[in-house]
């Protein structure tokens, strides 16, 4: 029987859901509730800069999210510069928001692709500061080591750009990035559909971040319990081991030692 109190473990915070989900591209906020509902996620980010987070007398995304229930993981979503991500998470944190952070700093806004110099600048300045940091990165072993070195509580290497919904562009790479670092790998952006987050999970991460796939699906909520069950399939046959591939054929019902 498979441990069924498999929690992944985020800088001592335990969570029973390895999926996260965003909050951006929804027809509407109660669209939005009723996916990250039906996901199961339990951590739920938010882009700082796109979202009123100081002035609470106006209407605001949060106002929609239960805190009691999920946990927010501000992010730093449209920072291009690790001065810029810095005063975006300690703005957050000022504003009351939860001090783990998904530190995100871009390099370009064609490929949305992480600008690794930058992002380890800022996370070595977070880390300091007391900042639980999450960074989305390259999927580069050598920047999740250095990532890990710094301090940082998890990895989150890209699976396909962001909003691309290509799935797992390169598993070889996720494969070394789980050899190299013992924080958690969770894989963040890219995901298109169902099958795309079983196989990131069947590589072995502790989880999947995702938003468009599940925003942009046709139906969201539909699409979020699907990402659901993927992320929880994925990770109990990864737990299970899967047979090696073989090149010929092994009968499944096999008929030697058969008496008659
Ligand atoms: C929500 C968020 O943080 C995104 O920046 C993230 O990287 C998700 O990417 P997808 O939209 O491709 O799932």
């Amino acid at each position: 029987m498979t441990n069924t109190t498999d929690k992944l473990v985020i800088a001592g915070r335990e969570f029973t859901s390895r999926l996260m989900v965003g909050t951006g591209k929804y027809a509407s906020n109660e669209q939005m509730v009723a996916a990250i509902e039906a996901s199961g996620a339990e951590i739920i980010t938010v882009a700082v800069r796109r979202v009123n987070i100081t002035d609470r007398s106006k209407e605001s995304l949060l106002d929609f999210i239960d805190t009691k229930k999920y946990t927010l993981l501000p992010n730093t979503a449209g920072c291009y510069t690790a001065d810029d991500a810095i005063r975006t998470c300690r703005l957050a944190r000022e504003a009351g928001m939860s001090d783990m952070v998904k530190l995100e700093v871009l390099g370009d806004e064609k490929t949305l692709f992480p600008d690794n110099e930058e992002l380890l600048k800022a996370a070595k300045v977070l880390v300091k500061e007391g900042f639980t940091v999450l960074p989305y990165t390259s999927d580069d072993p050598i920047v999740c080591k250095k990532l890990e070195e710094i301090g940082c509580a998890a990895v989150m290497p890209l699976g396909a750009p962001i909003g691309s919904g290509l799935g797992i562009r390169n598993p070889y790479n996720i494969r070394i990035i789980l050899d190299t670092v013992k924080v958690p790998v969770i894989v963040d952006a890219g995901v298109g559909t169902a099958s795309d987050a079983a196989i990131a999970m069947e590589l072995g991460v502790d989880g999947v971040l995702m938003n468009t796939g599940i925003a942009g699906a046709n139906d969201p909520i539909a699409m979020a319990e699907a990402m659901n069950l993927a992320v929880r399939a994925g990770r109990l046959a990864y737990r299970a081991g899967r047979i090696p591939k073989k090149l010929y054929a092994t009968a499944s019902s096999p008929i030697e030692g058969m008496v008659g």
